[in-house]
């Protein structure tokens, strides 16, 4: 059979696209008739139709042979937010961007798409409705975040009408979906252990949970409108499902979809907070004699006690966004995709 030769604006590759927002991108771009290319360091993306280049992106031998004669690329590989390796996170996440920005100058792509986060503004206190005007965290909640805002300023500052390379980043909150390595196996695995009994605070805080469809969907318009002309060259923009919802209720559905019992008694938020602070001091002290990484973080603590929400309208104004999948359709689709981790399984 002949292969279909795609003219260059429709070639594009996903670097991290193994991941778990990867792979759904990947999935739709091949919808929309894109040739693609991932490029990862973990082997995993066996979709079909996919030419797949493993390697790490800090490589730049390796990424200028799989980025040649591409021209778009989406950038959204990160090392686990989970994972306490700082080195890690700063040769992937600052150095690797850095990489990534000269090969793709180097080998003529026209446009950069970066995954970046909406937690670059993040303290761990209230965001309520926050824009994409809020300053970058001082003092971010962890060193995964600190290293997110240096790719993010990396990126944006790449964009360069002139030289014909034009950069954009998408700032995502709460992805969640099917295939999600992180956020409902977090929650099951707490549930399983029987410590998903109590709510942190009184329980009306909001936040941002964002369907993976929609977090692609963001993606795919910023890539197609990233024109010299458009508004939204060099510029970071939140997408998020626009309904903000109470962190503990969202937590409850998906619990209770699989099952599990939600959380019923509540906690007052500062001391959860200080405790998590105390048992993360005893981990840093005890670390050369024993290793255990508690699920009571302060970071995890704020996360789950705090308003965080933010404003998507930039992107409904500048790229015509608006999410395709609602929270109730994404949470019954999510729970659906996850049969392993019902109770009793
Ligand atoms: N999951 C979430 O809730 C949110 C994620 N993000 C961002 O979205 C992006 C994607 O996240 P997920 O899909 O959740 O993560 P993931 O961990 O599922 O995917 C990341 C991918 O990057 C690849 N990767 C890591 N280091 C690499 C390297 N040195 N070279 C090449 N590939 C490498 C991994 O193998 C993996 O396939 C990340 O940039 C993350 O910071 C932002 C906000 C929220
Ligand atoms: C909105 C947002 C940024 C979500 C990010 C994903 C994770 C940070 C969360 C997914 C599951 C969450 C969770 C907790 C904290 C935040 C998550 C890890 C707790 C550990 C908070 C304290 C508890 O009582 C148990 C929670 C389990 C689930």
């Amino acid at each position: 059979m002949a292969t279909r030769v795609r003219p260059r604006n429709k070639r594009c590759a996903v670097i991290g696209g193994s991941g778990f927002l990867g792979r759904h991108l990947v999935e739709k771009l091949l919808d929309r008739g894109y040739s693609v290319s991932v490029f990862d360091i973990c082997p995993s993306c066996e979709v079909p139709g996919v030419t797949f280049h493993r390697g790490d992106l800090c490589d730049k031998q390796a990424l200028l042979s799989a980025l040649k004669d591409v021209s778009l690329v989406f950038h959204c590989a990160s090392p686990a937010p989970g994972s306490d390796n700082r080195s890690l996170f700063e040769r992937v996440n600052i150095q690797g961007t850095r990489t990534v920005i000269e090969a793709c100058i180097e080998v003529g792509v026209q446009r950069l798409v970066l995954t970046s986060s909406a937690s670059v503004v993040f303290e761990g206190t209230d965001i309520k409705n926050g824009s994409e005007d809020l300053p970058y965290a001082k003092k971010p909640i962890d060193y995964y975040t600190k290293t997110k805002i240096e790719q993010e300023k990396l990126v944006l500052n790449a964009c360069d009408k002139e030289k014909g390379f034009l950069t954009v980043a998408i700032r995502p909150h709460g992805i969640f979906g099917p295939r999600d390595p992180q956020l409902v196996p977090i929650l099951v695995d707490t549930a399983r252990r029987g410590k998903m009994k109590f709510i942190i605070g009184d329980g009306t805080n909001l936040v941002d949970f964002t369907f993976v469809e929609n977090v692609v969907h963001g993606h795919i318009l910023a890539a197609e409108r990233l024109r010299p002309d458009s508004p939204i060259c060099g510029k970071p923009y939140h997408i998020t499902n626009d309904e903000p919802v109470r962190f503990w209720d969202f937590m409850s559905e998906v619990l209770v979809g699989l099952g599990y019992d939600p959380p019923r008694y509540h906690l007052p938020y500062i001391l959860v907070y200080g405790l998590a602070l105390l048992l993360w001091l005893l981990a840093v002290i005890l670390r050369p004699l024993v290793s255990f990484k508690p699920t009571f973080t302060p970071m995890r603590v704020a996360l789950a006690g705090t308003h965080h929400y933010y404003s998507c309208e930039r992107a409904k104004q500048d790229m015509g966004y608006k999410p395709l999948v609602s929270l109730k359709e994404g949470i019954a689709c999510t729970v659906q995709s996850y049969p392993h981790l019902q109770k009793g399984d």
